[in-house]
């Protein structure tokens, strides 16, 4: 039997029905709702005020650049605020605030990840194949009570068990960073939220911002420029959770350092420094009374972006002609990649697509029985094979190759996760020789026209070589955007 039974009548109407107010409304509530009503409706005109100037500045001008940035694994947000720090400085200096208080929170989640470990000696993680065993439970985060004590205390001396009780006043530094990443007028939910970033259990969870949310204003008011576009903070603040965390510092070291903490997380295969947001190895600058972000520091922050956002950098480049880029950033969900992608049809000049390659050996969080290499590698055959975008050049970045040869040199074997790879030698250049060869061969075989293959191998968190692939990039754009105006001309 049907829980609620609707009339139907020519009459009713569901969506006026929905906006009506409510019928027993007290004149105070309405007021309120007529002031609410009027404000939105001032930031709505705002909004469309803004959109209409955009289309007529650019129906005027020359056309700017489009690239959409995807990946099924990390990175494009990192390229995005490197392309921003290399056109825009001066803006991204004044975001260093902000980025302050992501990497607090990306170093507490560390400590808390060994203090977990430390909770839970027994068990091995972060193996691929491990991993897609040990999948049925999620994480209760860690961060949100107090940390338990340890299942099996016989390895750990007490020493640490000290450290590890005084780090315990961490648990409210979480929770003060999670709140101030939250900005005050935007709902809890849907703008800034713990997403999990480990399938195993007992990983804390990652903080995930929605990319429309303007959450780096909560720091305005951190932040006063003087003449020379110094960054001030108010170090007097007594909700600084800096404060906390300096005066953990030490313990924080001692315990990233000490040898059982270092034999423990071998033991349970959990390899720190690949995870992102990884800051252990800058413990002493980050706790620092009076700690303010490096340029590579920011670029390192990690700060899951949810769905699309659209990022206007100008380029100087001698030329009028596509010195204004629009560059989108897709985050979220894997599913989600795709289904935005056709949205951009015809509008784009190129798609970037980056292939974490590092992650052979791993699997994705939102789906831990999926090898990372492999769901790039799908993604990418999908995006090329895709017919919309079949006139969009596609560039692809093989990327993490810092971490790559890192791996490959402690002796972790392609071959023992790509079989196809066979008896080749595991070093840095067979190896990416070979996954440059693949992606290419999907390309030809999949792309509904034929395509140029561009290809970089990048670490996006390296400044140096990042400059280099980004002026590249640059010129080909350019070059490509010029070509397309004069071809309309
Ligand atoms: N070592 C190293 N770290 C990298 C590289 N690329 C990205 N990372 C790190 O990976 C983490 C995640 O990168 P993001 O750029 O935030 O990932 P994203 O693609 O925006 O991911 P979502 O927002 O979840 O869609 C950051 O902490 C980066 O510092 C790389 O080439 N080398
Ligand atoms: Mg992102």
């Amino acid at each position: 039997m049907p829980s609620r039974v609707y009339e139907s009548s020519d009459d009713w109407d569901p969506l006026s029905n929905a906006i009506s107010p409510p019928p027993d409304e007290s004149v105070q509530e309405k007021e309120i709702r007529i002031k609410q009503e009027l404000e939105a409706k001032q930031k709505s005109d705002a909004i469309d005020e803004d959109l209409n100037r955009q289309r007529a500045a650019e129906k005027k001008g020359p056309k700017p650049v489009r690239v959409l940035l995807l990946a099924s694994g990390e990175g494009k947000s990192t390229f995005l605020k490197f392309f921003k720090l290399m056109h825009d400085p001066k803006a991204f200096s004044t975001e260093r605030a902000s980025w302050r208080a992501v990497i607090q929170l990306n170093v507490v989640r560390s400590i808390h990840i060994i203090l977990d470990a430390m909770t839970h000696p027994a068990q091995p993680r972060h193996d691929t194949r491990a991993m897609s065993k040990d999948i049925s439970s999620t994480s209760s985060s860690p961060f949100s009570g107090e940390i338990p004590l340890p299942e099996d205390t016989s390895d750990i001396e007490p020493g640490l068990f000290q450290i590890r009780s005084r780090l315990s006043s961490l648990l409210q530094v979480e929770d003060l960073l999670t709140r101030q990443l939250t900005p005050k007028d935007y709902s809890e939910v849907g703008t800034t939220q713990l997403a999990p970033i480990h399938p195993t259990k007992h990983v804390p969870t990652e903080l995930a911002i929605n990319s429309s949310v303007p959450w780096k204003q909560k720091f305005d008011r951190l932040v006063g420029k003087g003449d020379t576009e110094r960054i001030i903070i108010d170090w007097d603040d007594p909700n600084d959770p800096g404060k906390i965390i300096h005066a953990c510092g030490e313990d924080m070291i001692r315990l990233w350092k000490h040898p059982l903490v270092q034999q423990m997380l071998e033991k349970q295969n959990l390899r720190l420094e690949e995870m992102a947001g990884f800051f252990l190895d800058s413990l002493p600058e980050i706790t620092a009374e009076r700690y303010l972000p490096t340029d590579e520091h920011i670029l390192r922050a990690r700060l899951k972006t949810l769905g699309v956002s659209e990022h206007c950098v100008k380029v100087s480049a001698g030329s009028d002609i596509g010195s204004d880029w629009r560059i989108f950033d897709v985050g979220g969900h894997r599913s989600l990649v795709t289904a935005w992608a056709p949205f951009f049809e015809n509008n784009l000049n190129a798609i970037i697509f980056l292939a974490p390659i590092s992650a052979f050996d791993q699997v994705l969080a939102e789906a831990p029985k999926v090898n990372r290499l492999e769901d790039s590698v799908s993604l990418w055959t999908s995006i090329v094979a895709n017919k919309i975008l079949q006139h969009t050049d596609l560039i692809l970045f093989l990327n993490k190759c810092d971490l790559m040869a890192a791996k490959l040199v402690s002796g972790i074997k392609l071959k023992d996760y790509v079989v196809s790879y066979g008896n080749r030698p595991n070093d840095f250049e067979s190896t990416t020789n070979y996954l440059r060869k693949k992606f290419a061969g999907i390309l030809k075989e999949n792309s509904p026209l034929p395509r140029t293959f561009y290809c970089h191998y990048t670490s996006v968190t390296d400044t140096l070589s990042t400059q280099k692939v980004i002026a590249s990039l640059k010129d080909m754009l350019m070059r490509d955007s010029l070509k397309h105006s004069t071809l309309l001309l």
